[in-house]
């Protein structure tokens, strides 16, 4: 067989909530392999659905963390058998979803040092956790402890203002909190508390990987202007918390060389560099090379706002996170949950259910639907805590119904200067230089992205973001060592 060509490369990585994703970034900065275990389908075993077990209380949502062990084994297998060349990896970086905690069961570091290269991972971690159901961002279970929180930092604003979001259920420290008063033996018996990022990069580094900044910015607890843990909020959750969670690095550190496991197991060189692990967001913010003053705009089931901030002003809608590219600058992310199915709703009510004819009443209606404004909550939105639908007229005359046109119109204009209400209530302003970078199923109709265009006045740019927290993880990955971001852990 030909010789394959030497291809110096960086591997990106994604522990998504349904699969583990990894994808090879030669110096060209193209992506030439890719590849996935999803959970549902190729850990049968687990029993998830979209990567997750749903409790019975409808609130508690967790995910083993076995499966994400295995999920690697078999990634990286299935690389082996496709005679992927790891000699050629220059460094590597990753992505988790974010929120999510996994629990290191005392005695574990020894065991991630001395890895056999004999054996798969599973087999040899299979006792390592002393909590082996994780809970993950669709968690909202922890309520009272998120009251408990912002009580104890005095109150939500101030909770925001300290770590760039209010208490959120899903954010880890709350999620830590209910584990400690609800298992205060498992509680006892960690030694360490990752992200499901810092998780990943323990994998791969040998031993514990500390949280990055950006990750770190959602969990409630992390001091967002001085990059440090707040001793407020560690105290409000739980004893002992910040020798669990170690000391946070910034997002471009090179957290150390592989670990001989995967050097002896798979042919990584030795010198290979890993550069902290991040929350799939912030990942997908560098994948998208976002620069200030851009905002991305994914329009999916949910429609999720990224900015790149440099004075961000935290509020109690969204979230302020460290920049993962720029440590000195933010990002800021919003969600709204009415995004794609309300639009499809409002399709098929006011266009019968056709996208050309919600095309043309957009077309046949001018901007500012000569003063009628609509707001339309289907579902609890998140941004704000609202639901039902609102009608305005230009007389400020609340009304039940507009002429289908109209409809149409003022749900899409609701939904864009909503978007950019919040995103300057967290500091974000318009520049000369703003791209809108638009993705996402609603940004194939450009009549759509007109009316985002004419909202915020900035050029609107389509973008495939399919990889993006891989792509970005793998930016990362040769960005890291440029930057010698060097940070001495051990
Ligand atoms: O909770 C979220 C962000 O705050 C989600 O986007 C998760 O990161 C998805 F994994």
């Amino acid at each position: 067989m030909a010789e394959r060509a030497a291809r110096h490369c960086c591997l990106g990585w994604d522990f998504s909530t349904q699969q583990v994703k990894v994808v090879a970034v030669d110096a060209e900065l193209s992506v030439f392999y890719e590849d996935s275990v999803h959970f549902d389908r190729d850990l049968v075993e687990f029993g998830t659905q979209g990567g997750v077990h749903v409790h019975k209380d409808g609130l508690t949502v967790t995910s083993p963390v076995l499966m994400w062990v295995q999920a690697l084994d078999i990634i990286l297998e299935k690389m082996k058998a496709s005679g992927f060349d790891f000699s050629q990896v220059l460094a590597l970086s990753g992505a988790g979803q974010q929120h999510g905690s996994v629990y290191w069961k005392t005695g574990a570091s020894q065991v991630l040092t001395s890895l056999s290269p004999d054996l798969p991972l599973r087999e040899q971690l299979q006792a390592c956790f002393s909590i082996s159901n994780c809970p993950v961002w669709m968690d909202s279970s922890t309520a009272a402890q998120c009251r408990q929180l912002e009580a104890a930092v005095g109150g939500a604003q101030a909770l925001s203002l300290l770590t760039g979001s209010r208490a959120y259920e899903r954010f880890t420290g709350n999620q830590i909190a209910k584990i400690y008063q609800q298992n205060p033996e498992a509680y006892s018996h960690t030694e360490r508390i990752s992200l499901v990022s810092s998780f990943a990069a323990s994998l791969f580094l040998g031993s514990y990987s500390p949280v990055d900044y950006s990750d770190g910015s959602g969990m409630n607890l992390l001091q967002i202007q001085d990059k440090v843990w707040s001793q407020a909020c560690l105290g409000a959750c739980a004893p002992r918390l910040e020798e669990k969670l170690g000391r946070p690095v910034p997002s471009c550190s090179i957290v150390g060389a592989i670990s001989s496991y995967f050097v002896q197991r798979y042919g990584f060189p030795p010198e290979c560099k890993v550069v902290a692990f991040t929350g799939d967001n912030p990942a997908s913010l560098a994948g998208m090379r976002l620069e200030e003053g851009d905002i991305a705009v994914s329009l999916g089931t949910s429609d999720t706002l990224f900015l790149w901030l440099q004075e961000p002003t935290p509020a109690l809608e969204g979230h302020i996170f460290c920049n993962p590219v720029d440590p000195q600058h933010y990002m800021a992310l919003l969600c709204f949950k009415n995004g794609s199915l309300m639009r499809e709703k409002i399709r098929d009510e006011s266009a019968s259910g056709s996208w050309s004819k919600f095309s043309k009443a957009l077309q046949s209606t001018g901007m500012g639907n000569s003063g009628n404004l609509g707001f339309y909550f289907d579902v609890m939105e998140i941004t704000p805590e609202i639901i039902g639908r609102h009608r305005f007229t230009a007389e400020n005359h609340e009304v039940s119904a507009f002429p289908q046109d109209v409809e149409i119109r003022a749900l899409i204009e609701g939904q864009f200067m909503a978007k950019k209400i919040h995103a300057e209530a967290l500091g974000y302003r318009v520049m000369p230089k703003t791209k809108i970078l638009a993705t996402g199923g609603a940004s194939h109709n450009r009549d759509i992205l007109q009316v985002l265009a004419d909202v915020f006045g900035a050029p609107v740019y389509v973008i495939d973001t399919a990889n993006s927290a891989c792509v970005g993880s793998a930016y990362r990955a040769f960005h890291g060592p440029s930057l010698l971001c060097l940070v001495s852990i051990y």
